[in-house]
């Protein structure tokens, strides 16, 4: 069995190799699709499946770190999921405060690696355990930089926009009620993602192709890659292929100029 993990080890870490020799995105967003087909699939609880998927999502973050990705971005719970059945939403939450509580911790794996917690979305439609514990993740990591993790929570990119549009014309306002023009850069800067750069790559599992209202605003140039693999089954291989595509754009873009 040491032997086996060795000797994935090792490929892993030729691929690496392998993949940087061309440019390593700086920013990868997640749309973790398919926990509960996963879950049924093998007869397990729908929360099981949400479980599995946040092995995934360490699994993922821990591999970006390595390959040197600074940004990451995961769609954790939207707007709408808040339309999901109660005991499903108190799960997602129930797991996402544990999580979050623990992540304070010093010795946990996001200090470890040097991951930087941000939020982004309505945090204010959240229960108070749970925004409670993702404003102290906030604070707890704010001292690491190796990658930049943003976790969307409560989320739906038409609500980032809006929110954005209705700030800048009210702080524009109460600046000068003389000319209130509205630029991209007004709307930009209030955008939640404000703090990444615009997504390289944009991964969705679970063969769907849709954004379901993600990063609507920041991913006009992004690469889009769908796989078949429900999010928990989501490996490294699905990771290396995303960057690989990545490359394949980013050298027919440069023959194109
Ligand atoms: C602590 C932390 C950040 C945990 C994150 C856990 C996690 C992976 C959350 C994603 C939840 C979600 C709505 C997934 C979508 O799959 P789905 O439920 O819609 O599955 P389906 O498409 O098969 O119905």
């Amino acid at each position: 069995m040491e032997f086996l993990y060795k000797v994935v080890r090792f490929l892993i870490k030729c691929m690496f190799c392998v993949v940087s020799v061309g440019p390593i995105p700086s920013h990868i967003a997640f749309i973790m699709d398919g926990n509960r087909r996963f879950a049924k699939q093998r007869n397990m609880k729908v929360g099981a499946g949400h479980e599995a998927g946040y092995f995934a999502l360490m699994s993922m973050l821990i591999h970006c770190s390595e390959l040197g990705v600074k940004y990451v971005t995961a769609y954790a719970f939207s707007i709408d999921n808040f339309k999901r059945r109660t005991e499903e939403v108190e799960c997602l939450v129930d797991l996402m405060t544990e999580k979050f509580e623990s992540w304070c911790r010093e010795d946990s794996i996001v200090n470890m690696f040097g991951i930087r917690v941000h939020f982004s979305g309505n945090l204010q439609l959240l229960s108070e355990p749970l925004r409670d514990a993702a404003k102290k993740l906030t604070a707890a990591t704010v001292g690491n930089s190796r990658v930049f993790l943003t976790l969307c929570v409560a989320y739906t990119s038409t609500n980032e926009i809006v929110r954005a549009v209705e700030k800048s014309c009210e702080e524009k306002w109460a600046e000068d009620q003389e000319s209130s023009v509205i630029n991209l850069s007004d709307i930009e800067k209030r955008m939640y993602m404000v703090i990444a750069p615009d997504p390289d790559i944009i991964i969705r599992t679970s063969g769907e192709n849709r954004l379901s209202n993600f990063l609507l605003w920041q991913s006009a140039g992004s690469c889009l890659v769908s796989t078949s693999a429900m999010w928990p089954e989501i490996s490294f291989w699905h990771l290396i292929w995303a960057v690989l595509n990545f490359q394949r754009y980013q050298s027919l873009l440069k023959k194109k100029l």
